[in-house]
């Protein structure tokens, strides 16, 4: 059985990861963390105060964390100095806060999987969208992103990750996060970001010529999506050798 806690257990992705976890025949909940206590899924949530306890008395195999940037860099390095293999949804995190995370991780001598999208057919994308910067690299590039309106950080994780893949493709770009007034297209990458009702999760990159312009782009439906990914790689990390995964290595991409 793989022993499971989730922290962020009441929040829109916990509840979803629990949801599922509770009818893995291979995979055992044991508890939960959030701001609020009582139990999900017939498993304790506790606060984070009391997360020491929970991990001393259960002692799970893995902790997936889905919470904010704040809560993450707190809750990771007790999980990974306790032994428990790591699956981090948690976007927004600081340089500072991810350094922490790594550290704790190199330090706990436990593997994780850090993924900023759990989804397989964002993680194909992120594939497409390398060979096409590769090769289009002289078009002018557009990102946007679309969220629900309850979601806290901006651009959202992914497409940072989209960022960091143009980046390295074609080279040093300057950002420009939207734009207003009288201006000027140069050279840089424009990034554009969406808030409202209950978007589950758009990204789209725009490749224009003068003639021409390519899009690839991806929506998620349901937040299953992300939760069956976390719970993929869950299975997939256990056992294995210390060190920060990506859901490429989960799906085998390269
Ligand atoms: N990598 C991926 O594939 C995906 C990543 N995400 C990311 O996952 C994170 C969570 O998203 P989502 O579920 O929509 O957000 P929610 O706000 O619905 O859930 C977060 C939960 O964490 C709780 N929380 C806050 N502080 C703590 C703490 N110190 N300890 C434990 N729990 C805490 C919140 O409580 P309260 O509401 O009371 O503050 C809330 O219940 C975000 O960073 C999001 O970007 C989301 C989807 C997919
Ligand atoms: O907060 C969300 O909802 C999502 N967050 C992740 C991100 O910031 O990229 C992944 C997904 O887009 C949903």
């Amino acid at each position: 059985m793989i022993k499971v806690v989730i922290c962020g257990a009441f929040g829109r992705m916990g509840t979803t990861i629990g949801g599922i976890v509770s009818k893995e025949p291979d995979m055992q909940l044991v508890g939960g963390v959030d701001i609020k206590t009582g139990t999900f899924f017939d498993a304790p949530v506790v606060s984070s105060e009391e997360f020491s306890g929970l991990l001393t008395s259960t002692k799970p195999d893995v902790v997936i964390d889905f919470t904010i940037a704040a809560a993450a860099a707190k809750n990771v390095p007790i999980a990974a100095l306790a032994g428990s293999a790591i699956i981090l949804g948690t976007t927004g995190l600081t340089s500072e806060q991810r350094k922490g995370i790594d550290d704790a991780i190199a330090k706990g001598n436990v593997p994780a999987v850090i993924s900023t999208n759990y989804s397989i057919g964002m993680n194909i994308l992120w594939t497409l969208i390398r060979d096409a910067a590769g090769k289009l690299s002289d078009y002018d590039i557009e990102l946007t992103e679309a969220h629900h309106r309850y979601k806290k950080d901006a651009p959202s994780g992914t497409a940072k990750t989209i960022l960091q893949i143009l980046q390295e493709e074609i080279g040093p770009r300057e950002e420009i996060y939207g734009r207003e007034g009288m201006t000027e297209r140069s050279s840089e990458i424009g990034v554009h970001v969406i808030r409202g009702g209950d978007i589950v999760g758009d990204h789209a990159v725009m490749f224009s010529s003068n003639y021409e312009t390519v899009t690839l782009s991806h929506r998620a439906y349901d937040r299953a999506v992300f939760a069956e990914g976390a719970v993929r790689a869950t299975r997939w990390i256990v056992g294995k050798k210390p060190g920060i995964y990506g859901m490429k290595d989960v799906l085998n991409l390269s």
